[in-house]
């Protein structure tokens, strides 16, 4: 049900970080083999303290193509879990988010009506800049009437 409309959810939530970081406490050494011997292998020692930044994979091209494109399709086909190793809005294993549901069923309500009750049009450019979390350069202004197809508008018109 609403598939696209969680499409647009993840690619929005993909592309925004919301949660800009998360600390994790190490509790037994981990070892890290990189793809090169020696000069990216490590351990991170237990009882050291790591930042964990969603957005280095979110914005990784090898597991996102082109990734700053806002491109919903990029999920079609794909299974819309609210953590796993390469989508981490809702952060991941036992600390995941207890509202990711919630949340996105929420988003998806909202979204579902803005979109089939109001036409949207943008009055001027604004452009994003990421420090880290998403901003824009001035505020996006934009203009908002109801669409006369919309089964609200329709419905109000019976009084
Ligand atoms: C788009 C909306 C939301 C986002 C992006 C989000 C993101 C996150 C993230 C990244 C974490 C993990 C933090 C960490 O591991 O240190 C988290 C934890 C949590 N979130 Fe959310 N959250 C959202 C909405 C909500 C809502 C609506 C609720 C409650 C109704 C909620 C309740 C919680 C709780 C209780 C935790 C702690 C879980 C635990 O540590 O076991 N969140 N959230």
């Amino acid at each position: 049900m609403m598939n696209f409309t969680h499409m647009v959810i993840n690619e929005s939530l993909r592309l925004g970080s919301l949660s800009p970081a998360m600390f994790r406490k190490v509790v037994s050494d981990v070892e890290i083999k990189g793809k090169f011997e020696s000069l990216f292998w490590y351990t991170i020692p237990a009882g050291w303290i790591v930042l964990v930044v969603p957005s280095l994979l979110h914005y990784d091209p090898q597991i996102y193509e082109q990734p700053c494109e806002f491109n919903p399709w990029r999920w079609e086909g794909k299974e819309l879990l609210c953590g796993s190793k390469t989508f981490m809005a809702f952060g991941g294993g036992a600390r995941l988010c207890a509202g990711a549901e919630f949340a996105r069923l929420g988003m998806a309500i909202f979204l579902h009506h803005l979109v089939t009750t109001y036409d949207l049009s943008l009055i001027d450019k604004s452009y994003i800049i990421r420090a880290p979390l998403l901003r824009f350069s001035k505020p996006i202004r934009i203009t908002i009437s109801e669409n006369p197809l919309s089964s609200s508008h329709q419905y109000a018109n019976l009084f």
